[in-house]
């Protein structure tokens, strides 16, 4: 007789690059997956050297890796979401495209990665082209932050108002079914605001500002959380309002370690003070 006890779970795969210092990146949606008690599973597309000071070099996967990495998961696994990250370049969003349109892969939470939340540009042009053109189109969700929707929308973000701009224009541009534009790299208290479009409903959500220095992963746990939730079956917006609450329990509880940004708490009702 067999007597070990199996459960069937959600299960949700992240394709986006390491960060060696464990903040952001892989790491920080496997933490989150685990802790919405969603299995995790991951398809690798660049390396980081990185620490809460920054990164100090990045390698990319051969595009053979990251293919074989989405088959494997896909073929025999399956999953309910996904979400994507750091994807570095051209020929990787490329493949990364093409997978996710062999596997039919459901509920796509897609945080283009572009321009860090302090405005530097992390991937060439060419490679923002390819993001714009080839994968947003298939985001359910996609999560820009202000100087990712600044590119998106054309328009400049200042205020609540020009966010709110920003996330209609994005949604009609460039066809996604929902958007969330973050407000991480807004002045003040618009910070812990992000604001939401589906086409129909235009929802600022908001959360009391967080004074820490420790924010490294904010981004990430977002979009993971995002995709946890629609891996268990939530709707796209409730899915999103709970990430979003998410992560300020998790910057509420960051890590102080290192000696730069460190990052957000994870395991927050475990982490004793
Ligand atoms: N200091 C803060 N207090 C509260 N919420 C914050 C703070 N910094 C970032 N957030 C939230 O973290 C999430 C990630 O946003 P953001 O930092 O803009 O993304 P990214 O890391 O991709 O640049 C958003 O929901 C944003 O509102
Ligand atoms: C490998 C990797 N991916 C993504 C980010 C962005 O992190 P954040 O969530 O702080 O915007 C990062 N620093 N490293």
């Amino acid at each position: 007789m067999n007597t070990t006890k199996t459960s069937k779970v959600p299960v949700a795969l992240t394709i986006a690059g390491s960060d060696s210092g464990g903040g952001a990146g892989i790491q920080a949606d496997l933490r989150t997956f685990a802790f919405h008690c969603v299995h995790g599973t991951s398809a690798i597309t660049c390396v980081t050297a990185q620490n809460t000071l920054g990164v100090t070099r990045v390698d990319a996967m051969a595009k053979e890796a990251i293919e074989q990495q989405i088959k494997a998961v896909c073929e025999d696994i399956g999953v309910q979401a996904a979400k994507t990250g750091m994807l570095l370049n051209q020929e990787i969003i490329t493949t990364v495209v093409k997978q996710i349109d062999t596997h039919a892969i459901p509920n796509l939470v897609v945080d283009p990665v572009m321009v860090s939340r302090t405005g530097a540009q992390l991937i060439d042009d060419e490679a923002v082209k390819t993001l714009r053109d080839s994968l947003i189109p298939l985001a359910t969700v996609l999560t820009p932050n202000r100087y990712e929707a600044q590119i998106l929308s054309g328009l400049e973000i200042k205020s609540l108002d020009d966010m709110k701009a920003a996330a209609q224009t994005i949604h009609e541009k460039l066809k996604v079914k929902a958007v969330l534009v973050k407000g991480g790299g807004m002045q003040g208290s618009l910070r812990g605001i992000d604001i939401w479009f589906d086409g129909k409903n235009l929802e600022t959500l908001f959360t009391q500002l967080v004074a820490t220095k420790n924010t490294h992963g904010t981004g990430c746990t977002l979009s993971a959380a995002i995709a946890a939730n629609l891996a268990r079956g939530d709707s796209l917006f409730k899915a999103a309002r709970q990430a979003k609450e998410y992560v300020s329990y998790a910057l509420n509880n960051a890590l102080d370690i290192g000696k730069g940004q460190g990052p957000v708490g994870h395991f927050f009702p475990l982490l004793k003070k």
